[in-house]
């Protein structure tokens, strides 16, 4: 069976569920939450005898850390408590439960105490959750920095302090976990940008609660469950006009690795034929390392396939916006990537005679590219990934694909996607063009519009997480070997889905 996608919430839909689950919840949402803290601490520590330091800050994730604390008093277990606020300030829930923790007979240190000799067996960060609200400065930032500087398995409760659920960043410093168990739902910011650095192994405890039955999700993680039964086994009277043409264009003076890279993962991923259209007029007519590929002069690509992706190593001359425009009023599906991209930021003819075409379109930028698109600052997208997105997905009535450490994928209907494969060994020229020669393969095999993006996203990453565990990577990983991983993984998704 493959994994279902699980629903992504930002803190607004989180505050809206607890508020409609919290008055008839019993036993209450805290002593749930700080309940399967503890049962996680217990499988984190199985081999670590020991005390552990649990360190609570002055809102509710604070409670849940005094929950899970008197867990383990009650289980005979040392467990050391620092809180360094007020507790007749704690909120109600909160307050109860240092209470309750207090009543237990546990101990509260205003400060952070000195490892044990033989170290902590685990050092727990209660001290922010989804109420951060402005960067961490003082006391609690240098708190977090001790307990960084440990040298033990570190579990956030709920979200690492300091990270923005919705956003991923650092807000001054953040609590560096290798382990976080998040409620009720996935956050954005746990799976975007600076999150999954600071989250370690992720675990979602829903709490008994059906998020979904109080506020449909408004986001979801890319699963293969979501694009898995487009792996069909492909029939023995098969031909390869079954499989479509992919193309590609792009590829201007200097600049043909780019459209080639694409064209080999095109072939890769399964396209019956890849043409390259090439706008080089010294191009070379035969990639002699894969002479399958058919290079022909950018304008009589123009005229083939079922969908078009143009961009890569496009440039930006006369000729290369001549060629766009006519990619835009042709009735393909068109990925645009790259060039194509920076080419559309300064154009608003261009940019809207692509909200005015009938066939989808696929955007996908990278943060610069996207900065160029919404007139913006890299860093400005950075900030919220989800919400330039979302912006680009409306400004241009597009499908966009925001890339970066947990690319964000959203529709033009406002859904949105996070994909969680991938790893650093992508940060190397090249890996764009290969996501745009996948994605175009999966449009020219007919593979629905949607699931052709999710599919690509995530086998473009998951190819990337097998080369890295066999060791081609992170360092020096090549954008040239992913596509065999890709061909890998989808004749090995092909074969299991044969066993259903
Ligand atoms: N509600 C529920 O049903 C459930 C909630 N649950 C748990 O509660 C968590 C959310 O709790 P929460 O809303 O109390 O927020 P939390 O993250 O503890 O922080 C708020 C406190 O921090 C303070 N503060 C903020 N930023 C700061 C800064 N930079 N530097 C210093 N202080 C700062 C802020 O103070 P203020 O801004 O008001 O000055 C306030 O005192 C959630 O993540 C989950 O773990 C679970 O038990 C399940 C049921
Ligand atoms: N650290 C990372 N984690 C996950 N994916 C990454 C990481 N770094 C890069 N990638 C992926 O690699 C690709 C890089 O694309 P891009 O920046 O367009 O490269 P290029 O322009 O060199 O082809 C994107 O799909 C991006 O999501
Ligand atoms: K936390």
């Amino acid at each position: 069976m493959l994994q279902p996608s699980q629903p992504i919430y930002t803190v607004a839909g989180i505050r809206t569920i607890e508020t409609a689950a919290m008055p008839s919840a019993k036993p209450p949402l805290m002593e749930r939450a700080g309940r399967a803290s503890a049962e996680e601490a217990v499988r984190l520590m199985i081999d670590r005898p020991g005390a552990l330091l649990i360190a609570c800050g002055p809102g509710n994730n604070g409670g849940d850390g005094f929950v899970m604390a008197r867990h383990f008093l009650q289980a005979g277990r040392k467990v050391v408590v620092a809180f360094s606020g007020d507790t007749a300030k704690l909120p109600g829930d909160a307050k109860k439960s240092w209470e309750a923790w207090r009543d237990a007979g546990g101990e509260t240190l205003s400060d952070l105490p000195s490892a044990p000799p033989e170290g902590w067996a685990l050092v727990v960060d209660a001290l922010f959750g989804i109420g951060l609200q402005r960067p961490i400065n003082g006391r609690y930032a240098d708190w977090i920095r001790a307990l960084n500087a440990l040298p033990c398995p570190r579990m956030s409760i709920d979200v690492p302090s300091g990270l923005c659920a919705d956003t991923g960043r650092v807000l001054g410093v953040a609590f560096k976990a290798t382990h976080t168990v998040t409620f009720i739902a996935l956050k954005p910011g746990l799976l975007t940008l600076d999150g999954p650095d600071h989250c370690g192994e992720l675990v979602v405890k829903r709490l008994d609660l059906d998020a979904n039955s109080y506020l449909p999700a408004p986001g979801w993680e890319v699963r293969p469950a979501l694009f898995g039964d487009q792996f069909a086994p492909r029939r023995l009277n098969s031909h390869k006009g079954l499989f479509g043409d992919a193309v590609i264009i792009g590829g201007a003076p200097g600049m043909c690795g780019a459209p080639l890279l694409s064209g080999r993962a095109a072939l890769r991923a399964g396209a019956g034929r890849v043409f390259v259209g090439l706008l080089d007029p010294r191009a070379p007519v035969v990639d002699l390392i894969q002479p399958e590929l058919m290079l022909r002069p950018a304008e009589d690509a123009l005229s083939e396939g079922q969908a078009i992706a143009i961009g890569p190593g496009l440039g930006r001359d006369e000729a290369a916006s001549a060629l766009l425009h006519r990619a835009v009023a042709s009735k393909h599906t068109l990925v645009l990537d790259a060039d194509a991209l920076n080419l559309l930021a300064t154009d608003d003819t261009l940019a809207g005679a692509l909200t005015r075409r009938h066939a989808p379109v696929v955007l996908t930028p990278h943060p610069a590219e996207a900065a160029r698109l919404l007139k913006a600052l890299p860093d400005e997208i950075q900030a919220n990934r989800l919400d330039a997105a979302l912006k680009l997905a409306q400004r241009f009535d597009a499908h966009v694909i925001l890339k970066g450490n947990g690319s964000l994928i959203a529709h033009p209907d406002g859904r949105w996607l996070i994909n969680r494969s991938g790893n650093p060994g992508m940060s190397a020229a090249g890996m764009g063009d290969v996501l745009t020669g996948l994605l175009a393969a999966l449009l020219a095999q007919r593979w629905p519009i949607e699931a052709a993006i999710l599919g690509a996203v995530h086998l473009h990453g998951a190819a990337a997480d097998l080369l890295l565990a066999k060791g081609i990577g992170p360092i020096g990983m090549g954008a040239s070997e992913l596509p065999d991983a890709v061909r890998m993984l989808m004749n090995q998704w092909v074969a299991q889905h044969q066993h259903y």
